[in-house]
This record gives structure tokens, sequence and C-alpha cells, in this order.
């Protein structure tokens, strides 16, 4: 999938995609049933919509420790098991990057609003995916449901040109 397009020198970014299996999801009250926690973000890429808390790995940071800090600063929640879920090439008329996609269950702490980010459980069968990045449906109901994936999404204008993706892979490029 990758072959005919090097990523080696791209930036990496991490996303965190959290599943609250609880009886109160999110302990707000709301039905019972999988719930997912996503932010709406207020600045840099993505602004405006919805997605999972995550952001740009530092110099000398690994994935891992990026997901836990980034969803640290944008929700204060810490996340205690992420696992690799998935990993996309991300190339549009702004920035390129690979981003690690995780996936987590538990976690402590209460996601409260920031500067960054304002966050919101959804249940998971029920995705603002109007108000997402469109190519968010391909791949988020799997990692939802446990499963893994690779892909190659292109933009320009906005708009997904190149969309390439393959599930139940090991989430590696
Ligand atoms: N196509 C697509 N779908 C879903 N999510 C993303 C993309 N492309 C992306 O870049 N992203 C995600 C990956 C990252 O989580 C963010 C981009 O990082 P950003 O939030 O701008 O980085 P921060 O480090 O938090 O922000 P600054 O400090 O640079 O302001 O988007």
């Amino acid at each position: 999938m990758f072959e005919d397009d090097p990523v080696d020198d791209l930036p990496a970014a991490t996303l965190c995609h959290l599943v609250d299996r609880g009886d109160d999801p999110g302990g707000d009250g709301g039905a019972a049933g999988d719930e997912t926690l996503l932010i709406r973000k207020k600045r840099g890429v993505g602004s405006g919509q919805w997605v999972g808390p995550g952001g740009k790995v530092e110099p000398g940071e690994t994935v891992e420790e990026c997901v836990v800090r980034e969803v640290r600063e944008e929700v204060g929640i810490d996340v205690l098991d992420p696992e690799r879920a998935g990993v996309f090439v991300y190339r549009s008329d702004g920035w390129d990057a690979v981003v690690h996609v995780f996936r987590a269950t538990e976690y402590a702490g209460t996601p409260e609003e920031t500067a960054e980010a304002d966050p919101r459980w959804f249940p998971v069968d029920d995705l603002p995916f109007a108000e997402m990045w469109q190519t968010d449906r391909e791949w988020l109901p799997h990692v939802l449901d446990g499963g893994t994936f690779r892909g190659r999404f292109v933009y320009s204008d906005g708009e997904p040109r190149e969309v390439r993706m393959e599930t139940g892979v090991t989430p590696s490029l």
C-alpha cells in the first residue's frame, strides 16, 4: 500500500479512541451501552470537527508517550491501556503525517474542557460522522469494534481524493 510512497521522513501524530463499556459510560447519566470519547477540536489541524484526542509526536518521544501526553493535555485524563489499533498515511495540501491510532478502555479522571478541546461521549453506534474527517467512517467502526487497519488517505481542498484501506492487519507501515 505504501510501496510507491516513501513515508520514512513524514512527521508522526497520534489519535486515541477511548471506549467506555460501563453501565453508565462516561458517568454522565446517559443510557447504558458502549460510548467513545470525542473532542470538538478548537485549533490546529481539523479544528471545528469531532475527532479523537491526539496530536503531533514531539522530538525524543515515542508514539505511546505522545498519545498519553496529548490526551492528558487536551481533556485532562490519564489513559491507562493504550493499544495500537491502526496506522494511516495522511497527505494533504497542508501537512502530511503518519498517524498512529490507539484504542483504550481504561482511564483515570473525568474529561474536562480545555483551551484545545471540548470533550463529549458518543454512543459508538451514533457517531457525528457529518462533522468528522470523511475518512473516519472507513476505519473508526473497526477500531471501536476491537479491529485493526492500515490506510492511506490523500486529501485536497478538504476532500478525500484517494482512499486505500485494509483491515485485520498488523497496524504498522
Ligand atoms: N485524515 C485525518 N483523519 C483523522 N485525524 C487526522 C487526520 N489527519 C490528521 O492529521 N489527523 C489528526 C492526527 C493528529 O491527532 C491531529 C493533528 O495534530 P495536531 O492536533 O494539530 O497536533 P498538536 O500537537 O495537538 O497541535 P499543535 O501543538 O501543533 O497546535 O490530527
